[in-house]
């Protein structure tokens, strides 16, 4: 990828291994950026992975790993030693949890990048305020992206809505991008979304889309829609 250029990440949130490789056939390498969730990792698990990664794909597995500090960073090491592209654990872990999971990365020498989830795309209004009340979401968000940066993440998960409010903040990490819909009508469980021009044009160095691509007619045709609406974005 042309590291100037928003970059897609095609999540594969397909019901089984077997259907994950037939998407794949199709696709190609119209992108290289897989991710893959809980279930794939459920049913598939590493030997799923690395054949992905034999296949040439940049694997993001996204576990989102919350959990007190010895715990995830124990788990971060051996995750981290698969050859994956990135890997996710949540912000409001706290910065002792993310600054130790990234000691585990580097001690097992890997580059697997270490990506901080900060407020998930389907958290707004009253599903935020229930579980966070009197609690500004803009403040909490901020707060976790620089939670993240001080303890040396590569990156960090937002919504493209988020964007503009981490304008010069945490600016070494990179942003990935969810909650990406050509409308904001009709976002099924995702709250807070934009188009991926939006996202690019507002700062996403790469976009998450699932849904919008693996439940089109032509899916493979939607996924280079996309990549084509990215490239129109330069920085
Ligand atoms: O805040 C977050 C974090 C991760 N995701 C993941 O991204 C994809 C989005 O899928 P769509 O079908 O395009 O909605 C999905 O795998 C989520 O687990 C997110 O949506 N929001």
């Amino acid at each position: 990828m042309n590291d100037k250029k928003c970059g897609l990440i095609a999540a594969l949130d397909v019901p089984a291994p077997d259907d994950a490789r037939s998407f794949l056939d199709r696709l190609g390498h119209a992108t290289e950026y897989i991710k893959i969730g809980p279930r794939l990792y459920a049913l598939g698990g590493v030997p799923f992975v690395r054949e992905l990664i034999s296949r040439g794909y940049k694997i993001f597995l996204d576990l989102k790993l919350h959990d007190i500090p010895n715990t995830v960073a124990s788990a971060v090491e051996p995750l981290s030693q698969l050859g994956l592209w990135a890997l996710t654990l949540h912000t409001s872990g706290g910065c002792e949890m993310m600054a130790r999971s990234v000691a585990a990365r580097d001690r097992a020498g890997s580059e697997t990048k270490l990506l901080g989830i900060t407020v998930l795309t389907s958290l707004g209004g009253e599903l935020w305020e229930d579980v966070h009340p009197g609690c500004d979401m803009g403040l909490a968000l901020v707060a976790r992206a620089e939670a993240a940066e001080r303890a040396g993440l590569d990156g960090i998960v937002c919504s493209p809505l988020d964007l503009d409010l981490l304008k010069g903040r945490a600016r070494k990490l990179m942003r990935v991008v969810p909650g990406i819909r050509a409308k904001r009508a009709g976002a099924e469980d995702q709250a807070r979304v934009a188009t991926a021009k939006e996202a690019a044009l507002a700062g996403a160095t790469y976009v998450v889309v699932g849904r919008p691509i693996l439940e089109a007619a032509d899916p493979v045709a939607a996924a280079k829609d996309i990549i084509a609406s990215l490239e129109e974005v330069s920085r």
